[in-house]
């Protein structure tokens, strides 16, 4: 049985005024985290105080991006080393909009992955296909390598600790969600993938989620699906009332 994980990803949204505010009201509603794993990812600026308030609860605080090197002149970036400095459980790796407008591609994406792990964070991989590409009917292709890429010279181990997120490019802030049958077969590709590159058991154990256009209204159906073992949200993580609501649908996956 796989541990469902509800991730906000707030994008570059909320002053921190807002954000404190958002955790300090959602930190005491969120799930025991022995049933769910119920994370914010928040701009990186508000990373530390975030992290200090929900210290002793059950609501944890992830990164959205970050460079592969420990440290270096890298003017702007924020390091893995930094981050697990401060105690920040997960980090989004190679979201399609940092592959869109930050030239990030599956090669920078495994380098980042494997220093997620060499810092004892936990990568939340992000993969899917843009309308054209689901059109011509290449989705199973582009996604399986972008895993195999993506996942490229992990252990065994570190592979089933990682977290795939399945995201449809088209279905992204678009209101556009895949049917839940559809990203259940891509998130069934993935997981098919996993085992191909390693073995059954490492397939079983990694967290596939869904994101785009995920709601209080589709969550139920998607997360009610084999291979869907989470959902990674956007807009809807960005009210506490919708993502208190989605974060109790985890409890029922
Ligand atoms: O990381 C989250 C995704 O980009 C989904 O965003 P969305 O829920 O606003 O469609």
């Amino acid at each position: 049985m796989r541990k469902p994980i509800i991730a906000g990803n707030w994008k570059m949204y909320k002053t921190f005024s807002e954000a404190k505010e958002f955790v300090e009201e959602v930190k005491g509603l969120a799930p025991d985290a022995s049933k769910v794993d119920s994370v914010i990812c928040a701009p990186a600026l508000f990373l530390q105080q975030l992290q200090a308030s929900v210290e002793g609860s059950t609501l944890q605080i992830g990164a959205q991006t970050m460079h592969e090197e420990k440290e270096g002149a890298f003017t702007g970036e924020i390091s893995p080393a930094q981050l697990a400095d401060l105690g920040i459980p997960y980090v989004i790796i190679g979201h399609s909009e940092r592959r869109q407008y930050f030239n990030e591609t599956d090669a920078s994406v495994n380098k980042k992955v494997h220093a997620a792990f060499e810092f004892g964070l936990t990568p939340i991989m992000c993969v899917g296909e843009t309308l054209e590409q689901r059109e011509s009917g290449s989705t199973g292709s582009i996604v399986e390598n972008q895993v195999a890429e993506g996942l490229k010279g992990l252990t065994e181990e570190q592979a089933s600790k990682t977290v795939i997120a399945y995201e449809p490019i088209w279905a992204i802030g678009t209101g556009k969600t895949a049917t839940a049958e559809d990203a259940n077969e891509v998130c069934g590709i993935i997981r098919k993938k996993v085992a191909a590159l390693y073995n059954d058991e490492t397939a079983q154990q990694i967290r596939i989620q869904y994101g785009g256009s995920v709601k209080p209204a589709n969550i139920e159906e998607l997360l009610g699906m084999e291979h869907i073992d989470g959902a990674l949200v956007g807009g809807a993580s960005l009210e506490t009332e919708s993502f208190v609501k989605l974060l109790e649908a985890g409890l029922h996956a």
